[in-house]
């Protein structure tokens, strides 16, 4: 299998890149009129996937909302991973795993090694016990053909001062993820298969991306507030290699499917920018 980096590329070329989130909060699976429990929840996640998959080059399950409701639910995610391989999209589960590095190996197992147990392309991975501590699973991945996402500058306000913190070195604790990130990138094309994670609700000027060499996954757009502007503002006009991510700004449109499959459109063409002109 081709490595994720050249996956994504591939993917984003074909069908643009916005990410799809797939989170199934109880006052949405309510709103769609389907009941709290757990075949709600199976045909809210499924019924959105096989939508939005169709649609976009890769779906964010969210995996805290499947957990929520147990064994069943985590039985759901898998069948949502599986719905959306079965429409096309490549899948980015959530789930912000991070541990020591022995741990690490057991997560590694779960989500990114070539026989994982969810059969993700990519996960959300948390640095913060050490950038190393992540290298068991920046190993699997590479071998399996998937990729990793590192938490750099997360979208919540909370985030600032532990992740804007300065090092001895002057750097930002968050340029310090990407500036790790980068390293193992480096020579990649058309890019590696270790991205961040930087919230598009983050100022601009505030980190350095130029080195990454790796997909940015900017979650925040929409529900949280940002704008396509504030995209543009924050990693350039062209966007390259960033894949704004909206969970429920997308799904309150459903259970319709034509309004789901507008919401997409709509948000593309944000991204777009006026007739297109900065792609
Ligand atoms: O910095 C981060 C990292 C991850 N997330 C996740 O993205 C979605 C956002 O959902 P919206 O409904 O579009 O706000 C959610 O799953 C978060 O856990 C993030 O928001 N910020």
């Amino acid at each position: 299998m081709a490595r994720f980096g050249v996956r994504l590329a591939k993917a984003v070329a074909a069908r643009g890149p916005l990410c799809a989130g797939i989170d199934p909060h109880p006052g949405l699976i309510e709103s769609w009129g389907l009941p709290l429990d757990v075949s709600g929840l199976e045909r809210f996640a499924v019924g959105a996937t096989e939508v939005l998959a169709a649609e976009t080059a890769i779906i964010k399950p969210q995996s805290a909302f499947f957990e929520a409701f147990g064994p069943p639910g985590v039985a759901v995610l898998d069948r949502v991973v599986k719905a959306a391989h079965d429409a096309g999209a490549l899948v980015l589960l959530d789930v912000k795993r991070g541990d020591i590095g022995s741990t690490m190996a057991a997560y590694t197992a779960a989500y990114v090694a070539a026989d994982a147990a969810f059969a993700a392309d990519a996960v959300t991975v948390s640095p913060y016990l050490g950038f190393g501590s992540l290298d068991p699973a920046v190993k699997a991945a590479r071998e399996a053909g998937n990729g990793l996402f590192v938490l750099a500058r997360t979208s919540n306000p909370e985030a600032h001062a532990l992740q804007s913190a300065k090092l001895p070195d002057g750097r930002t604790v968050a340029q310090s993820i990407v500036d790790d990130a980068a390293e193992h990138n480096a020579g990649a094309e058309p890019y590696g298969d270790v991205g961040v994670v930087v919230g598009a609700t983050v100022a601009p000027g505030e980190l350095d991306l130029t080195r990454l060499n790796g997909p940015v996954l900017a979650p925040g757009f929409g529900a949280q507030g940002a704008t396509a502007g504030d995209l543009r503002a924050l990693f350039g006009s062209g966007l390259p290699g960033v894949l704004p991510a909206s969970s429920r700004d997308l799904l309150r449109h459903g259970p319709d499917a034509a309004a789901l499959r507008r919401a997409v459109g709509q948000v593309a063409d944000l991204l777009a920018g006026p007739r297109g002109e900065d792609q």
